[in-house]
């Protein structure tokens, strides 16, 4: 009798791997340490085994998993799994072609796929529900257990992708696990971010083979993985992600706790906005530090309130910006990213992707140019959705910045004459399968304007010292004023400022000069009352 494929629960995919087994521990010791804590589906994989001992490891493995009531599938072999009569197979790509798989093995039997491609979603989806049952979505990180890696690890981004394929070619019936250099450190953020556009699909689990089979203790790395998965939560800040009506006390509270804990803002930005950046901060009673020292990041990273500014008009080297991520995310400090240019260049388009698939950012703050992009929304796509109905630009702005802090799970920052903030960190929540409902357009967005100020435009690092305002405020904050509120009081305060600064320079140059008097004045005043900019939600 073959388990009921409708009840598979695929949240822990165990995949096995007897290469990489510690000293005083069998392919059998892993398994069963694995069964008794949480894995709730297990593949046998054997890449280079004689058939005969296959089978016996097969009919061993396949007792333990019936102890636990856990289907068992084998990899690649369909004939071990009919011998054994197994609950199913998973074949690759270059493997046996899926149509003969389900002939052989009958419409009761797991049939798993490794998928990657847009391509390879659409071909199971005009096979039909009668073939393929899940996918493994892959390869998300790298990973050594994989001997010849056909596919370039595709980051979350590329999971969302294969998840938004199934929601286009409508294989309702396919479920998926993530799969590829998946540990602890990464699947809250997965499972965070691995959404589809639509808010209708998730990853229905997530599939490890080292993070158990290399394990000394393959059941605690199991009841890990377990309670990360079963949390549902995933915070990659020490801050309030949830957002509370934004009152004038609220921004009242947010500069007072930045006057309060003086926040380290490490700014790893361009030439052009280092000295200005720094004064701003400054002027923002936060204390600036321009460190590219990949070395030092993880001390900075440390420090209480420290905050990282990333913005990618910097020279720094790719693998010190990573570090930076990574450290911060480690430590649970805020980052904002200002992805400059963003696909001005492919050169930058690839390293602003690099960055935002590597890790978590707590806002992404860019023009409009680069909201859009970011949010792939081009003015020809938007006239064809939503031309002239109300006014294209504010439409297709705030949608651009709502797709943006949905698709990375972020407050996107666009900003312009009008600026536009939306959250897109659904309180840090996560839900296998059926994902949350919510999609882009649900998000909360707020609006701010303070009228033209044409002189912004004419100077230097306007939108990046947005950035070095956002960081001072994200760095104060607290676990009880919280990450949007934050955000939205940063740039109600940064336009305020421009405004008082437009009227009171005579050019560009005392501009400058007047933004960090504006800032330093209003930030020491502390008197919301008397800000100029207006803000409405959306
Ligand atoms: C078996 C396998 N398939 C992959 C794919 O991308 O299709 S990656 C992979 C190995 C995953 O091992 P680990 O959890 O140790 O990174
Ligand atoms: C190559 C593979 C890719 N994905 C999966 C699974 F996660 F199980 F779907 N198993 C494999 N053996
Ligand atoms: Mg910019």
């Amino acid at each position: 009798m073959v388990f009921d494929k409708q009840k598979v629960d695929y949240s822990l995919y165990l995949v096995t791997d007897s290469s990489m087994l510690p000293d005083g521990t069998t392919l059998y010791s892993q398994v069963e340490a694995g069964l008794k804590n949480g894995v709730t589906l297990v593949q046998l994989r054997e890449k280079d085994c004689e058939t005969k001992d296959f089978i016996a490891e097969a009919l061993e493995v396949q007792k333990l998993c019936k102890k636990f009531n856990v289907p068992l599938i084998i990899n690649d072999r369909i004939d071990v799994a009919l011998a054994i009569d197994a609950d199913g197979v998973h074949v690759g790509q270059d493997d046996i072609p899926i149509p003969m798989v389900r002939k052989l093995v009958g419409p009761d039997r797991i049939v798993g796929w490794s998928v990657g491609f847009r391509e390879e979603v659409e071909t199971l989806a005009k096979w039909g529900p009668d073939m393929v049952d899940y996918i493994g979505v892959g390869t998300l990180f790298p990973t050594l257990t994989k001997k010849n890696p056909k596919k370039a690890p595709m980051g979350p981004q590329g999971a969302i992708k294969v998840l938004d394929a199934l929601e286009e070619f409508g294989a309702n019936w396919c479920r998926t696990v993530g799969i590829g250099g998946l540990h602890p450190v990464n699947i809250g953020r997965v499972l965070f971010q691995c959404v589809s556009s639509n808010g209708k699909r998730a990853l229905d689990g997530i599939c490890v083979v080292s993070d158990i089979m290399a394990a000394k203790d393959a059941g605690a790395a199991t009841k890990n993985l377990r309670r990360i998965i079963d949390q549902g939560n995933y915070h990659f800040v020490n801050l309030q992600l949830k957002n509370s009506a934004i009152t004038q006390e609220t921004f009242k509270s947010v500069l007072g706790q930045v006057a309060l804990t003086r926040p380290l803002v490490q700014h790893v930005t361009n030439k052009v906005h280092q000295n200005f950046g720094a004064n701003i901060t400054l002027a923002l009673g936060s204390s600036p530090i321009m460190s590219e020292v990949k070395d030092e990041v993880h001390e900075l990273a440390r420090i209480p309130n420290a905050t990282l500014l990333l913005n990618t008009g910097s020279v720094a080297p790719v693998d010190m910006l990573k570090e930076a991520i990574t450290c911060y995310n480690n430590e649970q400090r805020p980052i904002i990213f200002d992805p400059v240019g963003y696909s001005a260049t492919e050169t930058r388009r690839l390293l602003n992707d690099t960055l935002l698939s590597h890790g978590q950012f707590t806002c992404i703050k860019g023009n409009t140019s680069e909201i859009l992009s970011l949010a792939k929304l081009t003015v020809e796509k938007m006239k064809g959705v939503d031309a002239f109905v109300g006014n294209v630009d504010e439409e297709m702005l705030s949608r651009a910045t709502r797709i943006v802090a949905y698709t990375y799970k972020t407050v996107a920052v666009c900003s312009g004459e009008t600026d536009f903030v939306a959250d897109g960190t659904e309180n840090g929540h996560f839900t296998l399968s059926n994902g949350p409902v919510k999609t882009a357009i649900d998000l909360p967005c707020v609006k701010i304007n303070n009228g033209p100020i044409s002189i912004m435009g004419d100077i230097t690092a306007s939108g990046c010292s947005l950035g070095s305002t956002i960081a001072c405020c994200l760095g104060g904050a607290n676990a009880e004023s919280n990450v949007f509120d934050a955000v939205v009081t940063a740039v109600i305060l940064y336009k305020t400022a421009g405004k008082l600064a437009s009227t009171r320079c005579q050019g560009s140059g005392s501009f400058h000069v007047q933004l960090i008097d504006a800032l330093y004045e209003l930030f020491h005043a502390n008197e919301p009352a008397r800000w100029t900019a207006s803000y409405r939600m959306l």
